[in-house]
């Protein structure tokens, strides 16, 4: 199928617009993300961030807006481009009985990933969880938690990644983690949208802000785009 393979990938979206309980969220949002570039979304709460990622995943309805994928015009539910994303919500989506490495093992046979245990065990390192992962999911404090999903992100294999506030209960060391994590992805030609309040700053990284708020927060070194949020 057309668009399976392409390198490099890119993603667009044009005049995104929806509705939530019952009145217009968002409207004439537009951005263009190419490999290698990060998207922070910001807003205040209740601004749209979360609505729009959950769209950008295909769990919400859309109003009007066309998503394009290499190029190519798709439905945010087509496997050829479902194919490449993985969302991280705010719920992190584990099981509490489960320990950590038996979620991340879950997770990885549900997206038909080939468990590595090097590779797990890399990644575990990487975001000082590896002492964690034996842990039941639900004995881990919040940020573990966070590091852990983002661990599984990670470990997807997947381009272009879609992340609610992954920095939420993360502590300043977790914070770097994150940036460096999200600088490897997009060196390696990876893209990510992060909606976050904090803000992340990748001092290498190609980075552009779409603030759904009325007031502007700007950032420097990013570059900002255009979107309506009423
Ligand atoms: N399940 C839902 N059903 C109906 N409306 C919802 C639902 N969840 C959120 N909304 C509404 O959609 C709007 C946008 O919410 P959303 O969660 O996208 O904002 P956000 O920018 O992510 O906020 P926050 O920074 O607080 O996480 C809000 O006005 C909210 O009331």
């Amino acid at each position: 199928m057309a668009c399976e393979d392409c390198a490099p990938q890119s993603l667009q979206l044009s005049g995104f617009g929806c509705i939530r309980s019952g009145r217009v969220l968002l409207r004439h949002i537009d951005l263009r993300l190419s490999a290698g570039q990060v998207l922070l979304l910001r807003g205040s709460n209740g601004a749209g961030k979360s609505t729009l990622l959950r769209s950008l995943a295909g769990f919400l309805p859309w109003r009007a807006g066309q998503l394009s994928w290499c190029g190519c015009e798709v439905q945010v539910r087509s496997a050829v481009y479902q194919q490449h994303l993985s969302y991280l919500g705010h719920q992190c989506g584990m099981s509490d009985a489960l320990t950590g490495l038996e979620n991340l093992r879950f997770a990885l046979n549900l997206l038909n990933v080939t468990w590595q245990p090097h590779k797990v065990a890399a990644v575990l390192e990487q975001l000082s969880m590896y002492e964690w992962a034996d842990q039941p999911f639900g004995r881990l404090s919040q940020g573990q938690r966070r590091r852990l999903a983002i661990a599984r992100t990670m470990l997807s294999e997947k381009s272009l990644w879609l992340l609610d506030e992954p920095d939420s209960a993360l502590d300043s060391h977790g914070e770097t983690l994150l940036a460096q994590v999200l600088e490897a992805h997009a060196r390696a030609g990876g893209m990510a949208i992060v909606a976050t309040h904090r803000g992340i700053t990748l001092a290498s990284t190609p980075t552009l802000v779409l603030d759904l708020s009325a007031a502007a927060f700007p950032i420097p070194g990013a570059t900002p785009i255009q979107g309506i949020a009423c």
